[in-house]
């Protein structure tokens, strides 16, 4: 990582780190006041949203109900599959806290970076000790994409918006196999809102 000067902050961006057994021992042994941002969305729609991502790149994979099951007529969830394992939060969050206090680490809701962008970038602007620079005058809503996009807050320059690969139409899937993983994932979000003292609304 390259080192701040005074009056800057270095930041990286990774989404494997969360869920890397290796990574908070060796960020700790990097920085220990490293703070740690980590966007959580709901783990079913999030496991879809992965699903869509590699089926994007390869196009031939199972089903997703079929990738889902260990054993289907057992009910049996194939936990080491990465798309339901990443959303097993509580789990890997044990992890992190062998090595950092709760209070260096802000769990953002993906669910409210697309409903109230300006309120969870107060959030992380508060907890990184900034300016709340960054407010509901830098988003617009864009209904065609149905996500917020970024915007200067002075002139009429073009609005950002994510790429195309961003925000994909989910496949669907069977009702009955969404409702096991709900089921499946509800103990570990219990876990994790009593751990991050937050209810993000997933049940
Ligand atoms: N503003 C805005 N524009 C577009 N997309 C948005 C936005 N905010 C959040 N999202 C959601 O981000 C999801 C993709 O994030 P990823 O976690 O896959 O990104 S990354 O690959 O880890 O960088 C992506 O998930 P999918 O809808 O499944 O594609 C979006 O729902």
């Amino acid at each position: 990582m390259p080192k701040s000067s005074e009056g800057q902050l270095t930041m990286e961006k990774t989404p494997s780190y969360y869920v890397t057994k290796e990574v908070p021992a060796r960020i700790y042994t990097m920085s220990k006041d490293t703070k740690l941002i980590v966007v959580v969305r709901d783990p079913v729609t999030r496991a879809i949203s992965d699903y869509t991502q590699t089926r994007s790149k390869k196009p031939d994979i199972p089903s997703f109900e079929s990738l889902t099951f260990k054993n289907i007529s057992a009910g049996l969830i194939d936990t080491t599959w990465s798309a339901v394992q990443i959303g097993m939060y509580a789990k890997h969050l044990e992890r992190w806290l062998q090595f950092f206090p709760m209070e260096q680490l802000l769990f953002v809701s993906g669910e409210l970076l697309i409903s109230d962008p300006a309120g969870e970038m107060a959030r992380v602007q508060d907890f990184l000790g900034l300016r709340r620079v960054v407010t509901d005058k830098h988003f617009h809503f864009n209904p065609a994409k149905g996500f917020p996009c970024l915007k200067r807050p002075e002139g009429n320059s073009k609005p950002h918006c994510l790429g195309k690969t961003k925000g994909r139409t989910h496949p669907n899937i069977d009702p009955e196999v969404v409702q096991r993983l709900r089921d499946f994932y509800k103990p570990f979000n219990s876990k994790f809102y009593q751990m991050t003292g937050h209810d993000f609304g997933w049940d």
